[in-house]
């Protein structure tokens, strides 16, 4: 298959570090279901500083104002009625709206209706990669749902309504979505569809956007896409996509994004590109350009120091990298290992239904695998190190515990460890990461401790207070990379330079105090002595 390979060629030099490649609204931008009434459903932005206005008509879709409702119309308005149709047949309330892939495949179809199928964007849809002729049995059947729910949105009674889609073709709907391949083929949709995240990386909803889906996946690339909401009004142009160079990068080096979490290690990387975009990967990670994987890592039994690869069920032979310790307690080993996966994927499946046991479940297994042996960076202790925090972060209260705070501090200092192993400097997960980690540093102390030394993590007053500044000091200087230098490090760098002089002006403020105080302690009368 031609194998389309996104390069930049330069007339000066090389974009370095931190510089945006490529900038452009999606064709497609849809929300998940959860985030309809909290955000647009235009520009994608929140309501945080602003109620939102709903459609009054559908009821379902919110804006931010009538520039938003006006901008967004011309595709709404097939929306608003086949919103309103799926509704009336829905057969409860929570089915009473479609998928985010259903409403996305819809908004493709009615702009290729009104541009036309000839038209430069239906073209541009028309020309990503898709993978019809590998589709497996469990794929076919969730083509053919997705096929049926869609006849459905979009009003037909018959698959002889999609030729004013541009579909000609009869016969048996899913062999006639298959066939179709020039139209909105569901893998075609899976195989480029993009995460569309908040500018702190929550997931949103899916994009379609044809030129960032041409370009092809590294595990450990060179490069990234991010929607970083630079602009303080940003309505007009968003959700604006962007791809922002993580390295400098040479005259015709081909730019690679990351399709999957990369933080994950080489076996379940190759089996989520694999059922996802039919490829193996043949990266230098996924190729054993590393000698020792981080995320493959446990500690010398020794404490040296040093770290040894994961004993697997092939080969439970391991040993320090640094002082040749044999690891004895193999077995242990992969017994925490299968223990560990078996909770997070529990742990993953009910996290949003039932959060509290989701809390359990990893504050269990966490001490299990940390005591087996595994470095932070090792899955699947950061997995489950990373969902903790967040479902430490969103149970937090106005009215936290001292020791609650600092529980929540260490479980984001160990994730932000975990991943610095894993991912390059600058890389946006590590920067919000760090984010998150000074943020909640520079949180007020319900009961700060009188003495402690700099060694206890975290420290309390005025060492916490320092801890804070040189943490979001590195954050930002990391999302000045990861979201673009252009874009000041998008919304959370600028959020956080806020923070950052706040913090200069307490710490100032502070240390003038101590030298007001040292200044008011009366000297020794030398005389007297
Ligand atoms: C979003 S498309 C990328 C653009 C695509 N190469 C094209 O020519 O249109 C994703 C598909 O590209 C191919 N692909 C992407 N990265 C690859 C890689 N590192 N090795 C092999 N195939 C890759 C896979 O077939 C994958 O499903």
């Amino acid at each position: 298959m031609l194998q389309l390979v996104w390069t930049v060629k330069f007339l000066t030099r090389p974009p370095g570090t931190g510089s945006i490649l490529m900038s452009a609204e999606p064709h497609v931008a849809v929300l998940s279901g959860q985030y309809l009434d909290s955000h647009c459903s235009s520009c994608c932005g929140p309501a945080s500083s602003h109620r939102l206005k709903r459609c009054t008509r559908c009821q379902a879709i919110w804006y931010c104002d009538a520039a938003c409702q006006n901008r967004d119309w011309f595709m709404h308005k097939f929306e608003c009625t086949a919103i309103q149709n799926w509704a009336s047949t829905a057969p409860s309330s929570e089915l009473a709206i479609p998928s985010e892939a259903v409403r996305c495949l819809g908004r493709i179809a009615w702009t290729q209706r009104k541009k036309g199928l000839g038209s430069a964007w239906s073209r541009e849809i028309n020309a990503m990669q898709s993978h019809r002729p590998s589709l497996s049995p469990s794929v076919t059947e969730t083509h053919t749902h997705l096929a049926h729910s869609l006849v459905r949105y979009l009003g037909l009674t018959s698959s002889a309504g999609l030729t004013e889609f541009g579909v000609t073709s009869a016969g048996d709907l899913v062999d006639m979505i298959s066939r179709a391949s020039h139209y909105f083929i569901s893998l075609l949709f899976i195989t480029n569809t993009f995460t569309l995240t908040s500018p702190a990386l929550t997931p949103l909803g899916i994009t379609v956007s044809p030129p960032f889906a041409l370009i092809n996946h590294s595990c450990d690339p060179n490069a990234v896409i991010v929607f970083p909401r630079a602009n303080r009004s940003p309505s007009k142009h968003e959700p604006l996509m962007q791809l922002v160079a993580l390295r400098e990068i040479r005259a015709n080096e081909e730019i690679l994004t990351a399709y999957i979490d990369t933080t994950l290690p080489r076996m379940k990387r190759q089996q989520s590109l694999q059922e996802t975009y039919s490829f193996d990967c043949r990266c230098g990670l996924c190729s054993g350009q590393l000698d020792l994987d981080p995320r493959e890592s446990m500690w010398c039994p020794k404490s040296c120091g040093g770290i040894c690869p994961l004993p697997t069920e092939e080969n439970n032979f391991t040993r320090c990298a640094q002082c040749k310790s044999v690891v004895s307690s193999t077995e242990a080993v992969l017994d925490a290992l299968r223990v560990g996966q078996e909770g997070l994927d529990k742990a993953n499946l009910v996290q949003l239904r039932d959060p509290a046991k989701a809390i359990q479940l990893t504050s269990n297994l966490i001490p299990i695998l940390i005591s087996a042996g595994l470095t932070p960076s090792c899955h699947p202790l950061l997995a489950l190190t990373r969902l903790h925090q967040s479902l430490l972060i969103s149970s937090f209260q106005s009215d936290m515990t001292q020791d609650i705070l600092d529980e929540t501090i260490r479980m984001i200092a160990k994730s932000t460890a975990g991943l610095s192993s894993n991912l390059r400097v600058g890389h946006p997960v590590r920067g919000v990461a760090l984010a998150e980690l000074g943020k909640a540093l520079a949180v007020d102390e319900p009961a700060p401790k009188a003495n402690t030394t700099a060694v206890t993590f975290p420290p309390s007053g005025p060492q916490r207070l320092k801890s804070a500044y040189e943490t979001l000091v590195q954050a930002r200087n990391e999302l000045f990379i990861g979201f673009g230098k252009q874009n000041d490090g998008g919304q959370v760098g600028q959020e956080i330079r806020e923070s950052i002089v706040s913090l200069e002006k307490e710490i100032g403020v502070w240390s003038q105090g101590v030298r007001n105080v040292i200044q008011d302690i009366p000297k020794p009368d030398r005389n007297k002595a």
